[in-house]
This record gives C-alpha cells, sequence and structure tokens, in this order.
C-alpha cells in the first residue's frame, strides 16, 4: 500500500500515521452529544390528506416531462414566474417538468403554500407516453395539512373551493365521506370468496391475492401497534418481519479479507462473508436489462413495441432515459454480530476499486460513546498497515481534507460533521472555527459509514441535515434497530442520506408513499415498505439458525438471576416514612414521577436523596397551598451555579420529565428544583403560571439552562470523575467513606463470591449512585460525562482479560480506582491487591447500553430495575456477544417489598401490552392516552388507583 503522506506541517500529531492512536482526540466534551442534538430539535408532524381535488396540467406541449395513469407527481411553486406569480408547476418523479396547474387554481393555492399551510400532490389520471400531441393532462391533486385536529378545523374553510360541488367538508359524526382513505378490510369480492371456502371456484390468483392482503393488513397492523411502543426490541421484531425471508442462503463471498493473505487477525465468520458479498452487491447495482429480470431499486425494465423503457413500480414512473440509482444500503444485523468488522472488510475488499471522480476513502462517522469501538476493532482484527486510519475529532482536529482524502478510513463523529457544515440558518457558531477547505466537506467520500445511524431520524435537525450535504458515492447505515414505524420518520431520514430508490428518498414521495398510508394501515403501503426493506436492509439475528439448526454465532448461555435485598432496619423505616408521605401527596397526581425517582434513589443508598427530603415533604403535605409557595426571589450565581449542577445530575442520570413521562428533553430547573422538558413547562406556565411540582408561582423567566459542558481538563481536575490510581498516603488523611447501603453491601458480597478470573459490569441509570458504589470497590468507570480519550482508556484497560492469581506473578498492569469523592477514600477491596488489572467496571444503562464490546466481562449486575426492559437486554448484550466464552451470569438487584418489585410486576405486565399491541387486539393511543397509561404506572407503584379520565 502506498506511504503515508504528511498533513500540515502545523500538528506533528496530526501526521497522517498508520497508527489511528496517536491522531488528535477529543478536547472538549460533548457528553451523549448526537443524541442531544437529535432530541433537542424540533419534532416532526406528519400530515393527511384533507381532500383530492380533480383538475388539470395545462401548458403540455411546452415541456419535456412525461408522465403514465396513475404516476405521483410532484407539485412545485415557481414565485419567480414572469406571467404568473402564483404560477405552480408539475414535475415528474425525476424532476422534468410536465406542466402548469391552471391560473385559477393556482391563484388559489399559492398563497396556502407560500405560507406552509398545505402541501400539495399530483396523482395523474392519464398520461403522455403514447406520443400524442397533448395540451392538457388530467389528474387529481391531493391537498394536504396537518393532522392535529384544531389547525384542520382552522384550513377546512379555506379549501371548501376544493371539496366536491364546493359543498365544503363533512362535519364530524355525519356519515359523509369528503376525504381519501384507505380500509385496512378485504374488498367484497375477496371477502365473499373467502368465506365460501376453498371448494369454491376461486382462482388460485385470487387465493393468492388474498393471502397477500392478509399478510399485508397484520405488518400494517404491526406497524400501527408500533406508534406506542417505545421500545427497541418489539422494533426489532418488526424490522425481524420487513426483511428477506431468504437471508439465510446468501451466497458467501468466495475471495474476502483473511488472515491468510495479511489482512485480518481474525477469519471473517460465515455470516460476514456473506454480508460482505451483500454489500459489494449493494456497492455496485445494475438496472435491469430484460424485461424478466426483477426489478432494481424499484426499476423494471419495460418494452412498448420497440421502445424500450424503465418503469418505477412504486411511483408508476415510466422514463426512457436510465434512472440514477444509489449504491449503499442498511446494515441492520442485530447487536454483537460483528458488523464492524464486517463494514472494515468491505473497506479492505473493495481498496482496489478506486472511483475516478471521488477519493478512495471511506469515512465512518460514530457517536462519541462507540467512536473507540472503531478504533479497538481496527487494532483487533486489522493487520498492521492494512487500512491507513485516521481519527478526526475535537477541537484539535487539523487534518487538510486534501489530506483527509488520501486516508483509507476517517473515524469521526456526528458532532464534528455539524461543526463542520456551514450550510443552514445554523452555521454561524461553526464559521469561527471553519477551516478555509470545509474539512470534512472538502472531501468527496468513496463511502460514508453511519453507525447507529439512527441519529439523523429526524430530518429537521441540524446533524441530519448536515450528514445528508456530504459527498459519497456510496453510502451506508450501520445500525441495530432502525425504527420503521409509521409514525417515526427515521426510515425517510435514511433514505434521504443513502439515496436509494429514488423518489422515496424525497420527503414527499417517502411521506405519500409510505408514512402517511402506513399511518392508516394501509396493506399496499405495508407491502411496499416490506419490499423496500428486504431490498436494502440486511437484518440477522442471534436467534437465527442456519438449514442444518447451527446457530448463527454460537454463544454461551445467559443465566438471569433475580436478587432479593433486603433493606436495613434504618433503610426501611426512613423508607417506609418517606413512602407514606409520598402516598399521601400522590393524591395530587403531578409530583409522582419525582417522588418515585427519590424511592428508587433510597432503596439504593439513602444519601442519594436530599437531607431534608422527608421533612420537605412533610412540610409539603400540609400546605397545599400555592400561597404558601411565593414566587421566586432573585438567585445569586451560586444558587444558579447549584441548580445548574442538579440539572446537571439529572440528565447524567437520564431522569424522566414529571409532565410527559420521557427522558428529559432539552431539560430546564426552576428555582424550585424541579426539572423539567422545555417544551413541557412553557406549556405548563402558560396555562397557569404556576410550577406543577409544588405550585410555586413561575413565569418563563424564571427556567434556568443546564450548565455549558465541562472542557475536558476539568473532568480531569475536579473529582466528579477521578481516573488517577489513588495515593495510599493521601487515602490515609481522607475521612472515612460514608456507609455501604444494602445494596452495595449485597453487591460487594456477591461479587466476592465470583471466582477470581471473572470481571463485572455493575449497571445503574444513576451516576450519584455508581460514585456511592465506587468508594467501596475498586473499579473502572465508564459514563456519558466522560471524556472521548478517558472512555477509550477504559475500555482498553478493562478489555484485558484476568489471569489467574495463582499463576501469575504480581503485576501493575493497570491502576485500579477507588474514587475519591472530593477527597474521600476508599473502604474496601474485592481483589487480593497483588492484581492490580480491572475487575468491576461501573457503568451509566445510558452510556453504557449501546455500541459498547464488554465480552472480557461475564457477569453483569443490574442495580435498579425499571421499566424500559430493552435497555436492561441492550446492557446484557455487551457481554453476550461474538468473543464471548463463558456462561454469563446476570443478576438483577432488587430491594425486598419497595417500589423496585412493583416495578418488576408491572415489566410483566407490559410486555403483556407489548404483545397485544402487536397482534392487533389493541386500538391506537393517542398521545394523551398514553401519557395516562404511564401516569397510571407510576400511580400503581404508589399501589393506587390512577386517574382515568384527562384531569
Ligand atoms: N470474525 C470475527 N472473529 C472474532 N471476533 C469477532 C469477529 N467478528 C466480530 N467479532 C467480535 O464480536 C464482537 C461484536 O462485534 P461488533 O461490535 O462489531 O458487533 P455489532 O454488530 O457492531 O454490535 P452493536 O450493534 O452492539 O455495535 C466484538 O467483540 C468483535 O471483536
Amino acid at each position: 500500500m502506498e506511504e503515508a503522506p504528511q498533513v500540515s506541517s502545523s500538528s506533528s500529531k496530526a501526521s497522517l500515521d498508520r497508527d489511528h492512536s496517536t491522531a488528535p482526540l477529543a478536547t472538549q466534551i460533548v457528553a451523549e452529544e448526537d443524541l442531544d442534538a437529535v432530541n433537542n430539535e424540533p419534532a416532526y408532524e406528519p400530515d393527511e390528506i384533507y381532500v383530492p381535488f380533480p383538475t388539470k396540467i395545462v401548458g403540455v406541449r411546452y415541456y419535456t416531462g412525461m408522465v403514465g395513469a396513475g404516476e405521483l407527481v410532484s407539485v412545485v411553486r415557481e414565485p419567480t414566474n414572469q406571467y404568473d406569480r402564483n404560477a405552480i408547476r408539475v414535475l415528474n418523479a425525476s424532476g422534468t417538468q410536465v406542466g402548469h396547474l391552471p391560473r385559477t387554481v393556482a391563484a388559489k393555492l399559492a398563497p396556502l403554500m407560500d405560507q406552509s399551510r398545505v402541501s400539495v400532490e399530483g396523482v395523474m389520471k392519464n398520461g403522455n407516453l403514447s406520443g400524442r400531441f397533448a395540451y392538457e393532462l388530467d389528474m387529481t391533486l391531493n391537498i394536504c395539512g396537518p393532522s392535529n385536529p384544531a389547525r384542520r378545523k382552522e384550513l377546512e374553510p379555506l379549501l371548501n373551493w376544493a371539496t366536491p360541488g364546493q359543498r365544503g367538508f363533512p362535519i364530524p359524526g355525519s356519515n359523509q365521506t369528503g376525504v381519501v382513505g384507505t380500509s385496512l378490510s378485504p374488498k367484497k369480492g375477496q371477502r365473499n370468496a373467502s368465506a365460501a371456502g376453498p371448494s369454491n371456484a376461486v382462482s388460485q390468483l385470487q387465493q393468492e391475492q388474498l393471502i397477500a392482503a392478509q399478510k399485508a393488513i397484520e405488518l400494517s397492523r404491526m406497524m400501527a401497534g408500533l406508534a406506542k411502543v417505545d421500545d427497541s426490541a418489539r422494533r426489532a421484531t418488526v424490522l425481524d418481519a420487513l426483511c428477506g425471508e431468504d437471508i439465510l442462503e446468501l451466497p458467501v463471498h468466495e475471495d474476502p479479507p483473511s488472515k491468510a493473505k495479511g489482512q485480518l487477525k481474525n477469519d471473517l465468520l460465515r455470516h460476514q462473508c456473506q454480508a460482505l458479498r451483500w454489500c459489494i452487491a449493494h456497492e455496485t447495482p445494475e438496472l435491469p436489462k430484460r424485461e424478466t429480470a426483477p426489478p432494481v431499486q424499484f426499476w423494471q425494465f419495460r418494452k412498448n413495441g420497440p421502445q424500450a423503457y424503465y418503469f418505477n413500480i412504486a411511483t408508476k414512473t415510466p422514463q426512457s432515459a436510465a434512472p440514477a440509482i444509489g449504491r449503499g444500503a442498511i446494515m441492520a444485523d442485530s447487536m454483537g454480530l460483528g458488523k464492524t468488522l464486517t463494514m472494515l472488510s468491505l473497506v479492505i475488499a473493495t481498496l482496489d476499486d478506486v472511483p475516478s471522480a471521488h477519493s478512495n476513502a471511506t469515512l465512518i462517522i460514530a457517536p462519541l460513546s462507540v467512536l473507540s469501538n472503531w478504533t479497538t476493532q481496527i487494532d483487533d482484527h486489522i493487520t498492521e498497515g492494512t487500512l491507513r486510519t485516521y481519527v478526526y475529532h475535537g477541537d484539535g482536529r487539523d487534518a487538510a481534507a486534501a489530506a483527509m482524502a488520501r486516508y483509507d478510513v476517517v473515524i469521526t463523529t456526528y458532532e464534528m460533521v455539524s461543526r463542520d457544515w456551514r450550510g443552514g440558518k445554523l452555521a454561524a457558531p461553526a464559521k469561527k472555527k471553519a477551516k478555509t477547505d470545509g474539512g470534512l466537506f472538502g472531501v468527496k467520500w468513496k463511502r460514508i459509514i453511519l453507525d447507529e445511524g439512527h441519529n439523523i431520524r429526524n430530518p429537521k435537525t441540524k446533524t441530519s441535515q448536515a450528514i445528508c450535504e456530504l459527498e459519497a458515492e456510496r453510502r451506508w447505515v450501520v445500525t441495530g434497530t432502525p425504527i420503521v414505524s409509521a409514525k417515526d420518520i427515521d426510515l425517510g431520514s435514511l433514505l434521504k442520506f443513502l439515496k436509494v430508490c429514488t423518489p422515496l428518498d424525497q420527503h414527499e414521495y417517502f411521506n405519500r408513499l409510505l408514512a402517511r398510508p402506513l399511518s392508516k394501515a394501509d396493506p399496499q403501503a405495508a407491502a411496499l415498505l416490506k419490499a423496500l426493506m428486504s431490498s436494502i436492509c440486511l437484518r440477522r439475528t442471534k436467534e437465527m439458525r442456519d438449514k442444518d439448526g447451527k446457530p448463527l454465532v454460537p454463544l454461551p448461555p445467559v443465566e438471569v438471576t433475580v436478587v432479593r435485598v433486603a433493606l436495613n432496619e434504618e433503610e426501611r423505616k426512613l423508607y417506609d416514612d418517606i413512602f407514606s408521605e409520598s402516598y399521601a401527596s400522590t393524591i395530587l397526581f403531578t409530583n409522582v414521577l419525582s417522588m418515585l425517582t427519590r424511592l428508587r434513589q433510597l432503596v439504593l443508598h439513602p444519601s442519594l436523596i436530599p437531607p431534608n427530603y422527608l421533612e420537605d415533604l412533610r412540610k409539603a403535605n400540609n400546605q397545599n397551598d400555592a400561597a404558601a409557595h411565593p414566587p421566586s426571589r432573585a438567585l445569586g450565581p451560586d444558587e444558579v451555579a447549584m441548580l445548574q449542577a442538579t440539572l446537571w445530575q439529572a440528565i447524567q442520570d437520564a431522569e424522566e420529565c414529571s409532565v410527559c413521562f420521557d427522558m428529559l428533553n432539552n431539560p430546564r430547573i426552576l428555582p424550585c428544583s424541579h426539572y423539567f422538558c422545555l417544551e413541557c413547562i412553557r406549556e405548563v406556565i402558560s396555562r397557569q403560571q404556576k410550577c406543577p411540582m409544588d405550585r410555586r408561582v413561575v413565569s418563563e423567566g424564571d427556567l434556568i439552562e443546564p450548565p455549558p459542558p465541562p472542557p475536558e481538563e476539568e473532568f480531569e481536575e475536579d473529582g466528579g470523575v477521578d481516573y488517577d490510581a489513588l495515593d495510599e498516603d493521601e487515602a490515609v488523611e481522607s475521612p472515612p467513606p460514608p456507609p455501604a447501603s444494602s445494596k452495595i453491601q449485597h453487591l460487594i458480597s456477591l461479587l466476592q463470591l465470583i471466582p477470581s478470573t471473572e470481571k463485572s459490569l455493575v449497571f445503574s441509570q444513576f451516576t450519584s449512585f455508581l460514585d456511592q458504589i465506587a468508594v467501596q470497590i475498586p473499579f473502572v468507570r465508564f459514563d456519558g460525562s466522560m471524556p472521548q480519550k478517558k472512555r477509550a482508556e477504559v475500555l482498553k484497560q478493562f478489555a484485558v482479560p484476568l489471569k489467574d492469581p495463582n499463576e501469575t506473578e504480581s503485576e501493575d498492569e493497570f491502576p485500579v480506582q477507588t474514587r475519591r469523592a472530593k477527597g474521600k477514600a476508599k473502604a474496601s477491596s474485592i481483589r487480593p491487591s497483588a492484581l492490580q488489572v480491572p475487575v468491576v467496571m461501573l457503568i451509566s444503562l445510558k452510556a453504557g447500553a449501546l455500541g459498547l464490546n464488554l465480552t472480557a466481562a461475564s457477569r453483569v449486575f443490574l442495580m435498579d430495575p425499571w421499566w424500559q426492559s430493552a435497555i436492561e437486554l441492550q446492557a446484557i448484550d455487551r457481554v453476550n456477544r461474538i468473543g464471548q466464552t463463558k456462561d454469563v451470569y446476570v443478576y438483577q438487584m432488587v430491594a425486598d417489598d419497595t417500589v423496585e418489585t412493583r416495578v418488576l410486576a408491572i415489566q410483566e405486565r407490559k410486555q403483556l401490552l407489548v404483545e397485544q399491541a402487536f397482534s392487533g387486539t389493541r386500538r391506537n393511543e393517542t398521545h394523551r392516552q398514553k401519557k395516562e397509561a404511564r401516569l397510571n404506572d407510576l400511580v400503581e407503584v404508589f399501589g393506587k388507583r390512577g386517574p382515568t379520565k384527562k384531569r
């Protein structure tokens, strides 16, 4: 391979080195940057068809666009038209103009379109394919608007002119039908045929059609059920149903990168060789050349007499010129099947396939939390010298675009792409540091691989827009669970990035052909989705077996044990007192979530709740009166800083908002220390100007933002997370740590029973609880607040296997820490000090549930149960994956007779609900119903019945 060229002389660190570990890493912490960026952006709101309006396309003779009957066409404003400022163009799916809307129609629609109040789509009734001269063509305009009923009510009067006979829209509840809809029921004839039984003279074709229709209905129902299931495990089930059925029989790449060829340190497994061949085929797709050939990205080859043309079976678009087809797809193998190595072997296998108009460099974009997984996987599996790799991250990133283009692989994060992007309204801050050569945007990439591609699920986010603007010849999305629910729009965003299956990659067509009809459980759309997914998505799961019944990846068994922990006398008393005060308070049903969180924290360690919590609760119960809660006074800088620290901790602990009961999204804290999503608290304040928790008078001006992420050095110095080995002298001087709680003591006794050759992961949602465990046992730690460099170091340390102490000399291979929580010292030790290799990793559920390889461990402790059991499953998947050679033991630690035991019961019941949702026996719930159901769950934890109606 060609020798590495040098980058700018300004940084020796940035030299193009085959060893990526020398590349500049993060100098600024952006904890969980990418996901937060996504969450903080405006939500997407789907629209629906209000009315279909029959009209014409005029001026057809002046344009070259061809259309066929039934074809979907775009309707686009043309405000610069010199003859008519209301002009509206009609384009076919390839973007070629067919004509205009009549002036009278355009005059009515243009103002509504200009104000983005409606969107308009066309469906052709006839076409101009025959070549016969036409002045006009017939079409139907579907006029669409927001599905929100209040906004629809406002808009309908403005569209009366488009309703049949201009009689206006049907009054809700009347039997008129004004809007086209789709029905789930089979067609009348089909139902009769089915009822008559197989002996009836129904042709085989009809039977097959009927079965297909029923399957599609089932799929549609599953899709509809997804809208209310916020559970990635369930989404994965739908994904499995959508992706191709023949994937176990896929052909294997005959000459993959290998050990023998000196490229890999471990040979690819069979399913990876299959994936490699599938990936290469998807990078080099070819349009069909015969009428009998299967469609490629929905394009068929057809003939009309001697005239050959391509026909898009999704949009019914004919065109004579060869349509553009995209290169790339979605790699969605389930967690732990080795997608990383598969994608790296794709890079290696195609190194000689050098593009003519692009560089030969592959850009990998990953969330910060899994960035180091790529570098580690390269170290572990790729022979040195095979790939020239560069990590582009942090403020110190200074490789010039031209230099980056000469690497084989450049690894970066979503945040870095956003920062280098200069497009759009949000570009101003990026401009300050922008390079003259455009950074990542200055390279024409051979290939882009998006790891955890759902980070671009919301097309309105800056990240999503930036990523779609990167230039590349081939595009890949790697994800364990792409969300394909009808409401969530991430699949549309993924297609937009991938630029495959045009025009489904355009929001308008995705919405028309998939998102909207799917939300109405339209079987045709479900069938289209299935066809789409099986053609562009590779999905295998660990549970799959090959034709000989062998698992795809043989893994040792996993045993899960629920460990019941009794609280000690003191904890029990405090718990019972707080529980009964909370019980009394929940009559209001407003602060139930916050009280539940405090109870959950209390059973982990009493120090996790505020010192005067019980007294405050009692006081609050005695004065449920707004008058007792005066408006907030002006706060001093110290008080603001303290509140910000509280909010920061809540974000780290993935706490939920007490208004929407979802994870805090763009959170704010009030002077009374209660925190909410910005959107939720704004809505509450607009109605009642009181804190929903303690009814203190508040205004928007009282909302305090989270603190900015501290720079990396601060993390090193402030003791928040101390990664240096503990200095023994200092330890002697430090005051003793707080006593271990019952849960921690139980954890310690279990850890002591574990064989000395085994490593353990200790997961908790609450990083403050990890702090408490940290003062009791030696550990390494991984959480969302850690800078990237530290994360990589910790993972590397932990990956070192333990040696049997009987066989090894005492070695100080790595420091094992006990946290000096602001100067406090360590208490006990799990390991004989002779063996200084990390044995226990403390890991936050939020930061550690996705994308990490921790197969060095075989024991998993889940310290606090929650009803999002999917996150716990993802945590277990960190150890239950390729590379795991030992049996895995999972201990779910549950404090006896507390909220935790009830949470477990709810977890089981939820499982049932989710199954019902998937079998279609439950109807769709509205957002409010969902919220109420959640509130009922919360209240049930207190052993009460929740509200049944909107309060
Ligand atoms: N051919 C192979 N031989 C040996 N080990 C392998 C092989 N392929 C993958 N692995 C190991 O399997 C583990 C899982 O791989 P990887 O992280 O790529 O999974 P993944 O599918 O990306 O999972 P996730 O979706 O959780 O990120 C890693 O420890 C990796 O080193």
